[in-house]
């Protein structure tokens, strides 16, 4: 089932929270709505819905306006990072709920048998008599995933799913749903204000700011293409020096750097941590003093002082060793300039 938004507008009060979004998301794909606290992604999803109506613009879903299709018609699948299981029922019961109310009815064998379908491929075999009390938040989450998939959704529609859960439980959860994805490839919207939980599960990956979609992509293209400053600084880790283009070069300190296509004035050069080589030779990068090197586990993390007092940091070996005091060249590998 693919689903099409058309310039999607909506409105609470005077505030607008979404600013006519397009998307169009292909039948079996998963795709990732990214963005910071307040840009919209919830919004979007309910809206896709059904739990919020649009004030202008279509969604469709195949060829039908969804406007028309009544959420229960809709054969949406959620999971919520609130959405609570029943408490008082068991977890095998919680999963066969949604079969019970159906308007399509299945006998009680067939229930049953497809509870434990789902109970296996969610990887809880053996646990469904247990409560929801009885068992972690990160199968809680599970069992949550089974009970939307049991009515055989044409799309599902994750909303910070594994948002409450610790990183090494999120990590598992994350890949474990993109195996599931691949076997079932249910159309999948999955909502998250985490990078790194948008790149490893998505297909594409849809990043907005308050309430536009700055842009779309697969991971690797947004990763390595970012459109503008506000992306790359909000994939990851991000050093900004004050650049100034003249004639198709952007110039920091002591170096010059191709700025072709940009105008004549103010810039702004960003690179990743991860990006730069620590240099003695003058033309190989900008002129900078180290100010401290900390330890992680498989690298060493180095602080340095530009010209124009701007601190950089960036990601070196264990053995570097060069030590606090020391000036040298930061050669910066992927530069990218930007213009507001
Ligand atoms: N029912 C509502 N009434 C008024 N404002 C709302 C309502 N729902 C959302 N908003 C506002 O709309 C904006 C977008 O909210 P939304 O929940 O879609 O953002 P989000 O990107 O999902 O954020 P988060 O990651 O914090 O959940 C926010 O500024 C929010 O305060």
């Amino acid at each position: 089932m693919n689903i099409r938004l058309d310039s999607v507008v909506k409105t609470f009060e005077t505030f607008r929270a979404v600013h006519g979004v397009s998307l169009d998301i292909q039948s079996g794909e998963l795709v990732a709505l990214l963005g910071p606290s307040g840009s919209g992604k919830t919004t979007i999803l309910r809206m896709v819905a059904g739990l919020e109506y649009s004030d202008d613009g279509h969604i469709h879903f195949g060829d039908e306006d969804a406007t028309d299709i009544p959420v229960r018609d809709r054969g949406v699948g959620f999971v919520f990072q609130h959405y609570a299981l029943f408490p008082h029922m068991t977890v095998a019961e919680n999963i066969a709920f949604g079969m019970k109310v159906s308007k399509v009815k299945r006998s009680a064998q067939d229930i049953d048998k497809r509870v434990d379908e789902l109970l296996n491929l969610v990887q809880l075999g053996g646990l469904g008599t247990r409560f929801p009390g009885q068992i972690s938040g990160g199968q809680r989450q599970r069992v949550a995933l089974a009970r939307a998939l049991a009515v055989d959704p044409r799309v599902l529609l994750l909303d910070e799913p594994f948002g409450a859960l610790d990183a090494n439980v999120r990590r598992d959860l994350r890949r474990w749903l993109r195996s599931i994805h691949d076997e079932l490839g249910i159309t999948t919207l999955f909502v998250t204000h985490d990078q790194e939980e948008a790149l490893d599960l998505a297909d594409r990956v849809v990043i907005l700011d308050k309430g536009r979609i700055v842009q779309q992509g697969t991971p690797e293209e947004v990763c390595r293409h970012p459109a503008n400053a506000f992306v790359m600084r909000f994939l990851g880790d991000t050093n900004a020096l004050n650049a100034k283009v003249e004639s198709g070069k952007a110039t920091v300190a002591n170096m010059t750097y191709d700025a072709q296509g940009l105008s004549d004035g103010p810039a702004e050069l960003l690179f990743r941590p991860t990006d730069v080589m620590w240099s003695e030779d003058p033309t190989k990068g900008v002129v900078a003093t180290i100010l401290r090197v900390l330890d992680r586990p498989g690298s060493r993390r180095v602080l340095a002082k530009t010209a124009d007092g701007t601190t950089i940091e960036f990601d070196v070996s264990p053995d570097f060793a060069y030590l606090k005091g020391t000036s040298g060249f930061a050669e910066i590998l992927r530069p990218r300039i930007f213009q507001n």
